[in-house]
């Protein structure tokens, strides 16, 4: 971790995330907002909707956001790390354009984001760089002060985010009986998007096959998988796969699907399986549901036994690393060379996201890199 200590310039943190319902009739307006001009199927968001009505139309994304609030507020206050902590959401209150307008009548001007998305791609990364400057465009036209928003780096590499996951798949793994323990396979998932946000995720440089998304995630599952051999003693198989596939069926999204695979891998004899899902940050609902829920009944039919390993949510190891993530970016910006901590192949990723990273569909203003309006 890095030794720096000083948050200047930085005096405040903002967390930003998705946002979810809080009760049943949140979950048609919430809808409408995640899928505004986004080309999302009606049949599929009806069947979206039941999965929110199937948990009392609440989504468990906005607990969970506020227990890594309270977890980074620990952290800060047990480090001497005097910086005030802000939520906001992208589709749900406490909206990122309301809590930017509280920020800036504290008199916060130079802010540190940290989204709830670990890895490239236009959702995880520019679609809130997006969000962000539609906030600031609505803080100008309000004659208040336009706040300066840094993006805190990809953490898909970090070792507090990477080694609580590394700790959960041993967990999972200690559950299984032991007669189908060793032969069981380590299922990564992450979202799927489509194939061509995927080739054009992160910077021009990685664009390819896959882009920097699937390069990532792959990197983290080898990572773990790794991690877990040198514990274990074992090599389990394992492989990326894919869920929550939203589109219209004759767009390309990423493959194969998690249950989809659960087949193959019932119908090649594996004994066992345990679902990592390194593409989320918390137990939020594509893990409630398309595993917890969708993916496990599957596996039941299938006569697959599998477990479903953990999120980082909360853990005070992810807290930390956000800290570290704060103080290695607050150097960086003072004009030193911080010690940046990575696991895997790939090293840190980048601090500002250069242009042409993570293209937008239609091109929109976005904050927060190189290619942004604002300061
Ligand atoms: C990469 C990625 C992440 C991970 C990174 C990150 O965390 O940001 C993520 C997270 C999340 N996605 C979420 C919910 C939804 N995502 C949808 C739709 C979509 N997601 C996409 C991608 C991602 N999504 C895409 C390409 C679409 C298609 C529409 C579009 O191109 O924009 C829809 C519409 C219905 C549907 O089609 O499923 C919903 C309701 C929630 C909240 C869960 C809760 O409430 O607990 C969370 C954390
Ligand atoms: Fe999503």
């Amino acid at each position: 971790m890095s030794d720096q200590h000083d948050p200047a310039p930085y005096d405040a943190l903002l967390l930003l995330s998705f946002g979810g319902p809080e009760g049943p009739d949140d979950v048609v307006p919430f809808l409408e907002n995640v899928t505004r001009g986004r080309g999302i199927p009606r049949e599929r968001l009806k069947e979206v909707g039941q999965h929110y009505f199937l948990f009392g139309g609440v989504s468990p994304i906005n607990g969970q956001n506020r227990a890594l609030l309270d977890a980074l507020r620990a952290d800060f206050a047990a480090a001497g790390l005097a910086l005030p902590v802000y939520w906001g959401n992208r589709n749900w209150a406490p909206y990122l354009t309301d809590t930017l307008r509280e920020m800036v009548r504290d008199g916060r001007r130079r802010i540190a984001v940290l989204t709830t998305s670990a890895y490239a791609s236009y959702s995880g990364c520019r679609q809130y760089r997006e969000n962000l400057a539609d906030a600031l465009a609505a803080l100008e036209a309000e004659g208040l002060p336009v706040p300066r928003v840094d993006k805190l780096r990809h953490y898909f590499n970090h070792p507090g985010f990477v080694e609580p996951m590394t700790e959960g798949v041993l967990a999972s793994l200690a559950e299984l009986d032991e007669s189908v323990r060793t032969g069981a396979h380590l299922v990564f998932t992450t979202h799927s998007i489509p194939d061509s946000a995927a080739d054009t995720s992160g910077p021009v440089a990685d664009h390819g096959p896959g882009g920097a998304y699937v390069r990532q995630h792959l990197d983290v599952a080898r990572t773990i998988a790794d991690a877990v051999r040198e514990k274990t003693g074992t090599d389990h198989p394992w492989k990326l796969v894919y869920q929550s596939r939203s589109g219209a069926p004759h767009v390309p999204w990423l493959e194969p699907d998690v249950c989809d695979h659960l087949a193959e891998l019932r119908a090649a004899g594996a004994p066992a399986a345990v679902m990592v899902p390194i593409g989320f940050v918390s137990d939020h609902m594509e893990v409630l549901y398309d595993l917890d829920t969708e993916a496990t009944a599957k596996a039941a039919e299938l006569e697959l036994p599998v477990r479903r390993s953990a999120t980082v949510g909360a853990d005070p190891r992810f807290a930390a690393a956000v800290r570290d993530l704060v103080l290695e970016r607050a150097a960086a910006e003072r004009g030193t060379r911080p010690e940046r901590c990575a696991l895997g192949a790939l090293g840190p990723s980048h601090d500002l996201c250069p242009v042409g990273c993570c293209p937008a569909r239609a091109e929109r203003p976005a904050a927060a890199g190189a290619d942004s309006p604002y300061a």
